[in-house]
């Protein structure tokens, strides 16, 4: 059995290839839990360098413009994170081909990009982890769908797992499911805080001011999500127990039923999954024409 530590973690070099959202997301996490110091982390960004600066004087990582010696953290890294949107991606990948090397492990956070279509663009069977995480993973409470090429050795399997769970939790999956993964967990912190603009917009359209509002509805989501976990019941169950006949919650639950509240959250986590599937084939065709 490989071990992989913590120690082992942290003399890696870890080059993040697209500076954004979730790049930052993953970034944060990993030196707020400790897994790696800052200083061996850089951040490579197509333009905007005040975003750079910004990222570096935040969090302490290397920070580089495209075109400004990135060559050298790309070569150095031992992990690279490809982070940019799936519409920079195929020009992106293909431009680093020159760079990469099989030692080093390829992580994707880019929805829909297949494992295929990245060996396609760096031109080998390299090292590659498909990944699905979430924004969630800046303190720590994230969830990520994982899946690996054929070329992942256990050790590097162990490394990946480990990032990912210094972050939050992980599921390894088949790479087809990871279409799933991204309609439930990757876009799902949206529809939570979605469902929370509701809840806050009713909040003040019921008197309440803005203040209490937001703080009645972060401890509801919070309390609830934790009885979940906590009691290990189910969702139907708790929900069972906050509903007395003919009370207040059944009214409610009644009114939203009636206008497919749960039958809008189940078709647009669908939805998102089949958007995954099309900007993958989007991304193929790119790459075939
Ligand atoms: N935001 C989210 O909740 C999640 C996003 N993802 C995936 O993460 C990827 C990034 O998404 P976000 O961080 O939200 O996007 P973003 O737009 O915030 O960041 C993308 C970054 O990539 C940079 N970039 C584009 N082309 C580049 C190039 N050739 N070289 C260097 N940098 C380049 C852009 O300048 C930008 O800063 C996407 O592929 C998305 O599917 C995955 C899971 C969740
Ligand atoms: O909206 C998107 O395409 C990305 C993937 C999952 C979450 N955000």
């Amino acid at each position: 059995m490989t071990l992989v530590t913590h120690t082992s973690i942290a003399a890696l070099n870890i080059c993040f290839y697209g500076a954004g959202s979730m790049a930052e997301a993953i970034a944060r996490g990993l030196i707020s839990q400790e897994l790696i110091a800052a200083d061996r982390i850089s951040m490579l960004n197509r333009s905007n360098a005040e975003r750079l600066t910004e990222l570096s004087s935040k969090y302490g990582v290397r920070t580089v413009l495209q075109g400004e010696n990135n060559e050298h953290f790309l070569r150095n890294a031992d992990i690279i994170f490809l982070a940019m949107k799936p519409k920079d991606a195929a020009e992106a990948i293909a431009s680093i081909r020159p760079l990469i090397s099989s030692g080093q492990l390829i992580v994707s956070v880019i929805a829909g990009l297949s494992i295929g279509s990245i060996e396609l663009l760096l031109g080998a069977k390299l090292p590659i982890v498909r990944s699905m995480p979430n924004t969630s993973s800046t303190i720590g409470l994230g969830a990520t769908g994982i899946s690996y090429s054929e070329a992942v050795s256990s050790e590097q399997r162990a490394i990946a797992e480990a990032i990912f769970q210094s972050i939050g939790i992980n599921a390894v999956v088949d790479e087809p499911l990871q279409e799933s993964v991204t309609g439930i967990s990757g876009s799902g912190p949206a529809y939570v805080y979605f469902f929370m603009e509701a809840m806050m917009k009713a909040a003040t359209e019921l008197g309440l001011d803005d203040n209490v509002a937001r703080d009645l509805v972060v401890q509801t989501v919070l309390g609830a999500a934790e009885m979940v976990r906590t009691t290990g019941e189910d969702p139907a169950e708790l929900r069972r127990k906050v509903t007395s006949p003919n009370g207040t919650t059944q009214a409610a639950i009644e009114l939203m039923t009636e206008r497919g509240l749960q039958d809008s959250i189940i078709a647009g986590a669908k939805r998102s999954a089949e958007r995954a599937g099309e900007i993958g084939a989007a991304i193929e065709r790119n790459i075939s024409e």
